[in-house]
């Protein structure tokens, strides 16, 4: 089975140490949703992942042979077109000009673009449209590793749940694995097999939940009832600069055991 093993990961800028001794474990088909306050690291470490940043000490050994990455941005090419857009990975693969237009435009209407969008550069996009333009550049090399960085958090609920849909529908056809970076923890518990919570100072990974129940079968008042209880986590509470609370029982959630690396 793929997976990606991060093992004692230690990442510095100058002198300060903004990650510390991060082990991690993604394996094909899951979900795993880092959260954590805000400079605890969160984005160092996809960033590693996706190898655009060498870390300081320890290493990433990666069994996925695809990479797709989302950003909280599209950060789509302005003298692009939707399609060319989205066939921006494939252009680089070498596929032909209109094989791979022709599958840019299949993926841009599974999205929820139309026709019309096609031949529009960014510019021209609503937001939202951007935001689909920019997944399905993240989905047109069928990747079995997704990263996404906050992708839809300048998103409408709507909206939101709409991508959120599309994204398990196109992961789940290709047994792909996302590792994402979200801010907010009802996103996490609708999407993730696993979270994994985070401490800043240095960033460091202090505690992970196991969410047992099949996301297809996830209602929304499961959702809304296990975010709750997460939230009366002291770690959980802490990280989202809550008052620490009572701790109550889980009754939702499986608590994992916390791994090599972790820090409680
Ligand atoms: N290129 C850089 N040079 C120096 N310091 C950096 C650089 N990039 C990030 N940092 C610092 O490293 C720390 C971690 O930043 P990072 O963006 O990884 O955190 P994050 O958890 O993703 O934050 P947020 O949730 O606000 O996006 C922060 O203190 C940030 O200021």
């Amino acid at each position: 089975m793929n997976a990606l093993h991060i093992r004692h990961l230690t990442h510095r800028y100058g002198l300060e140490d903004v990650l510390s001794n991060v082990s991690l474990d993604l394996y094909a088909g899951e979900t795993l949703a880092l959260v954590g306050p805000s400079g605890c690291g969160k984005s160092t470490l996809l960033h590693i992942v996706a190898g655009l940043l060498t870390p300081s000490e320890g290493k990433v050994v990666s069994g996925f042979k695809g990479l797709g990455c989302m950003f909280q941005q599209p950060r789509l090419m302005p003298w692009k077109t939707t399609v060319d857009n989205i066939a921006l990975g494939l252009k680089a693969l070498s596929v032909p000009a209109a094989a791979r237009r022709r599958q840019a435009a299949a993926l841009a209407l599974r999205l929820g673009l139309e026709e019309d969008d096609l031949q529009k550069y960014p510019h021209e996009l609503s937001g939202g449209m951007q935001s689909r333009v920019a997944l399905g550049r993240a989905l047109a090399l069928a990747p079995d590793l997704l990263l996404l960085d906050e992708p839809f958090s300048a998103l409408d609920i709507g909206l939101k749940l709409e991508l959120y849909g599309l994204l398990r529908e196109q992961a789940q056809s290709r047994g792909s694995a996302i590792l994402m970076i979200t801010h907010d923890l009802m996103e996490a518990v609708r999407l993730a097999d696993r979270i994994v919570m985070m401490a800043a100072d240095p960033g460091r990974l202090v505690r992970e939940f196991k969410l047992a129940l099949p996301q297809a079968v996830r209602t929304d008042s499961w959702i809304y009832q296990t975010t709750a209880e997460l939230m009366q986590v002291e770690e959980v509470r802490v990280g989202f600069g809550l008052q620490p609370g009572n701790l109550a029982s889980l009754t939702v959630l499986n608590e994992e055991a916390p791994h090599k690396g972790c820090r409680i």
